[in-house]
């Protein structure tokens, strides 16, 4: 059964994200991905389909850790802008909160990112 992934980016990390994805995008092609509406449409660029949710300050943090919650959500990618602040504070870390309580790998930086996209997928493929 395929492995869902869920992607999330602030504004500053972007760029970072799609550059990770394409790093990851052998991997990538073997798993669902869901995404926050804006990261989604950047992850898009390359070529990836994607599940957009709500845009992360309208919800959608809120919605992947509904699915996390759920069981809907084998791993999720969020990098973090350490230096931004957010109006939707409280939707972060509740999302980072029930990774704990469901214990669901979530990666806050590429290096962590990688780990997770290897462990979970790479058995997927010959
Ligand atoms: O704000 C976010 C995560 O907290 C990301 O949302 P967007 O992907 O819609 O920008």
């Amino acid at each position: 059964m395929k492995k869902t992934i869920a992607l999330i980016a602030h504004d500053g990390k972007k760029p970072e994200m799609v550059a990770f994805v394409k790093d990851h995008q052998d991997l990538l092609e073997h798993a669902n991905i869901i995404a926050t509406g804006t990261t989604g449409s950047y992850v898009r660029q390359t070529g990836l389909p994607v599940e957009l949710k709500l845009s992360g300050p309208m919800g959608g943090d809120a919605q992947i850790a509904a699915l996390a919650a759920e069981g809907k959500v084998d791993g999720i990618i969020f990098f973090r802008d350490p230096l931004g602040k957010h109006a939707h504070e409280p939707d972060i870390q509740m999302l980072m909160r029930v990774c704990d309580l469901y214990n669901v790998p979530l990666a806050t930086n590429p290096a962590t990112g990688s780990l997770i996209i290897e462990g979970l997928l790479e058995d997927l493929i010959d």
